[in-house]
């Protein structure tokens, strides 16, 4: 039976990276698949992960119709079997229920993979949508990790090295330190994950300082330290 899956997470937390691992293990079975994405850091019509992998999409554009493209490529004659959805978060909810409506009719396997919330802690349309829709949503099982240590589950944006929670939803950008190059029209977008404590009290790395990793040292009294 077909499925339509959300695998869900922070930024940096593998996405990517599975949704090419997941699109390499059915091909390599034989099985026939289409890959689409948006706004990918790499540019346009690129799926990429941090880890150097990179493969040819096809980029999603609010006016493209998934179920019409799909009928057509099928009743063209193409064998399709799945579809790899990256960076789903920025789909329409109409296209989210494009995808339900290919795995209901088609009985094409979607497998989409995006944020869950964005810099706001607000969910995207499309994210919202998948949760609504998705026979399965799998949260990613590698963490990213806050500053402090824990888990890292909220993203956070910052303009010259400054949170922000004020801006467009869609700003794309990384969270390695620096990246892009600032200008003195256009200071820098930067992504952080932090947990959620910090995310709520706008801590960043910057802010709270990398120290605080190591455990707080035991209150011993001078004598007994020795
Ligand atoms: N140099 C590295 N060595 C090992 N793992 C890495 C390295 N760089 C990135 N990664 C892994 O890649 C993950 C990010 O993968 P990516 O697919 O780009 O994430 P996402 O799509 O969720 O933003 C990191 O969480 C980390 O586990
Ligand atoms: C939180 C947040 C992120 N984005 C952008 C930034 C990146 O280009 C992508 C996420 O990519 P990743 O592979 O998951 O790291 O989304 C955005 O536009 N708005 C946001 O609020």
């Amino acid at each position: 039976m077909a499925e339509l899956v959300f695998f869900t997470g922070t930024m940096d937390c593998g996405k990517s990276t599975l949704a090419m691992q997941i699109d390499h293990n059915h091909r390599a079975r034989g099985r026939a698949g289409r890959v689409f994405t948006a706004h990918d850091r790499a540019g346009e019509g690129r799926l990429s992960s941090r880890l150097g992998l990179m493969v040819a999409a096809t980029e999603v554009t609010p006016e493209l119709d998934f179920r019409q493209l799909l009928v057509q490529e099928l009743s063209g004659g193409a064998r399709i079997d799945y579809l790899i959805c990256d960076e789903a978060m920025f789909y329409t909810g109409e296209q989210v229920e494009q995808l339900a409506r290919v795995v209901d009719d088609l009985a094409l396997d979607v497998f989409a993979f995006g944020l869950t919330t964005d810099f706001r802690t607000r969910l995207f349309p499309g994210s919202q949508r998948l949760l609504e829709l998705a026979d399965r949503v799998e949260t990613l099982q590698v963490e990213a990790l806050c500053w402090c240590g824990r888990r890292g589950t909220h993203n956070a944006r910052t303009v010259g090295g400054v949170m922000v929670v004020e801006g467009e939803q869609v700003v794309v950008g990384d969270t390695a330190p620096g990246a892009p190059v600032a200008t003195e029209v256009e200071p820098v977008v930067g992504y952080e994950v932090l947990c959620r404590r910090h995310h709520l009290r706008g801590i960043t790395a910057a802010r709270g300082g990398t120290a605080v990793l190591s455990p707080e040292p035991l209150p011993f009294p001078a004598a007994q330290s020795r």
